[in-house]
């Protein structure tokens, strides 16, 4: 007996030493959970070792039972969350799922400790260290449940191991034994296989104490994942944090507080608003949406954040991961070739205005500012499609100044620049926004007038030449003036081609000039239509 009760107090020494190796990596998944167990199972083992029915003869046992209860209660939720944390990577839980598991352990040590209703859990038959222990109702109630849930600690173990790397599986199989032994130890208890007066479920928790060592400290249970995760987490440019519902911080790496040019948080816990509110902004309040975006920090920093939300299996947020990278470069160089674009662009923009002055210069005549001879013959082939499209007649005028060689010759050629820069002015004043006034050459214009008939055409050239014939121009202290003659063909009356209907118009010009000129003839009208 006193072997026995040596090997439970070396269990509750391992055990005790196994919670301060917890303690030291207590921020690595499973490490807290881990503590907690092995705190419990000290507890378990010191009070089992320790001689109760001795120091008091009259229901010592049943007083031992009491006092152990809490780790015996404790200890399988306890267990469940040091496997899914270690599982799942995280020692973020909802409180929600705390409360539950904790929900079943109180109410049987509440009631195991109640001197009215403690028979519930189990009455000890016999005295002191004959005692048998009777168990009651609410014992295999806690029994029930307990096994469920290293059941589910089971289960859990065996998915990771089903899908880990070689580290985790190696990891895996030694923590499954260190479950399975106090299972097998506890069933022998429960069925009766063991000596009554001794349960040897403690003895299965130092074999546990035993495996969980192997597994730290042979198998890097903790070192390997941590030192690599750190590794990995220090050696990224991207800087991240991890923060929990309630937005603690509870990883981040030496990245984002340089980004943010702050002093690293102490210790995990401080809450994420203080110490970086632009990046809180985004998982604050309520209904969370992943985030992609892109802001300025500081003295013009370009940042870019992406948010994830941490999630437990029924899609209840636990917390939030955020990371965010320093895109000021990229975005220095976009805007330096952004402003070389707008240059570009710039350029762009002058040469083809350069490129419309060239093509506006090579359609129109310099002195006049009307349309060219170049530009007629385009004007022309357009009206001719244009009217056997739409079944439309055009008019083309031509305008000659009547003896304008003698301008030249007694009042030199500068007047008749004037002259001829005169009547272009008229003709752009009185034809229609549709109608394309020419200089066709020397002192002859032409003009392609849309949508008229005849005697349209004549009757509006007519007002022209009136108001040409009384300009008057300035020369050597004398006015002088000056009169036009002019022809007009119309399509398709006189020609269905362009040469077919100036050679009407021309026609009919020289048969204005042979009248006596100053006057406007339509191409198959032999009378005038008006004279001076
Ligand atoms: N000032 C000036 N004169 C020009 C220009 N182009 C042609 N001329 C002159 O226009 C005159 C044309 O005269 P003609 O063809 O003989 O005809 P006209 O004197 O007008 O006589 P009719 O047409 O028969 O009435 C010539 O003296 C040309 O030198 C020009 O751009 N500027």
């Amino acid at each position: 007996m006193q072997i026995f009760n040596f090997i439970l107090l070396v269990g509750a020494v391992t055990a005790l030493l196994l919670a301060a190796v917890a303690w030291q990596r207590r921020h690595a998944p499973g490490a807290p959970a881990l503590l907690a167990m092995q705190l419990c199972a000290a507890w378990w083992l010191t009070c089992y070792a320790l001689p109760f029915a001795r120091f008091v003869p009259e229901g010592g046992l049943f007083l031992r039972m009491r006092v152990i209860f809490p780790a015996v209660v404790a200890i399988a939720p306890i267990t469940l969350l040091f496997v899914l944390s270690y599982t799942r990577g995280t020692n973020a839980f909802r409180p929600s799922r705390l409360l539950a598991l904790a929900s079943v352990p109180t109410v049987v040590l509440a009631v195991a400790l109640s001197p009215r209703y403690d028979w519930c859990f189990g009455t000890w038959r016999g005295v002191a260290t004959d005692s048998i222990f009777q168990m009651g109702p609410l014992f295999w109630v806690h029994s029930l449940y307990s096994y469920a849930l290293i059941a589910k600690s089971v289960l859990a173990l065996l998915a990771a191991y089903e899908h880990g790397t070689t580290q985790v599986r190696r990891q895996t199989r030694i923590l499954l034994g260190a479950l399975i032994v106090p299972i097998v130890s506890n069933v022998t208890f429960i069925a009766g296989l063991s000596p009554p007066d001794i349960d040897p479920t403690p003895l299965g928790l130092v074999a546990s104490g035993v495996l969980v060592s192997l597994a730290i400290f042979r198998r890097g249970l903790f070192d390997l994942v941590s030192v690599a995760r750190e590794k990995i987490s220090e050696a990224i440019t991207d800087g991240f944090v991890v923060v929990d519902a309630q937005r603690h911080i509870v990883e981040s790496n030496a990245a984002i507080w340089r980004i943010f040019d702050i002093e690293p948080a102490a210790q995990p816990g401080e809450l994420l608003g203080e110490r970086m509110a632009e990046l809180d902004a985004h998982v604050a309040g309520e209904g969370y949406v992943p985030t992609t975006a892109e802001f300025v920090h500081g003295a013009g920093r370009h940042l870019e954040l992406r948010t994830f939300a941490i999630c437990a299996d029924d899609g209840a947020i636990l917390g939030y991961v955020l990371i965010v990278r320093d895109v000021t470069d990229a975005r220095t160089t976009s805007f330096a070739l952004e402003q070389a674009n707008k240059q570009l662009r710039a350029q762009l923009d002058t040469i083809r205005s350069m490129q419309a002055q060239l093509q506006e210069q090579v359609i129109r005549d310099p002195l006049t500012g009307l349309y060219n001879r170049l530009y007629l013959a385009d004007a022309l082939a357009r009206e001719l499609t244009w009217a056997g499209r739409t079944g439309r007649s055009f008019a083309v005028v031509m305008i000659d100044i009547d003896h304008f060689k003698s301008v030249n010759d007694d009042h030199g050629h500068a007047l008749g620049d004037t002259m001829l820069r005169a009547l272009g002015g008229l003709l752009r004043q009185q034809v229609r926004p549709t109608d394309s006034p020419c200089r066709y050459g020397g002192e002859e214009f032409v003009i392609v007038m849309r949508d008229v008939t005849l005697d349209q055409a004549v009757e509006r050239i007519d007002d022209v030449r009136r108001a040409f014939a009384d300009l008057r121009f300035a020369s050597n202290g004398t006015d002088i003036g000056r009169t036009f003659s002019a022809g007009v063909a119309l399509y398709p009356v006189h020609g269905n081609d362009d040469a077919t209907l100036l050679a009407a118009a021309d026609a009919a010009l020289y048969a204005a000039k042979a009248a006596g000129r100053n006057r406007v003839y339509g191409a198959t009208v032999p009378a005038p239509a008006s004279t001076a």
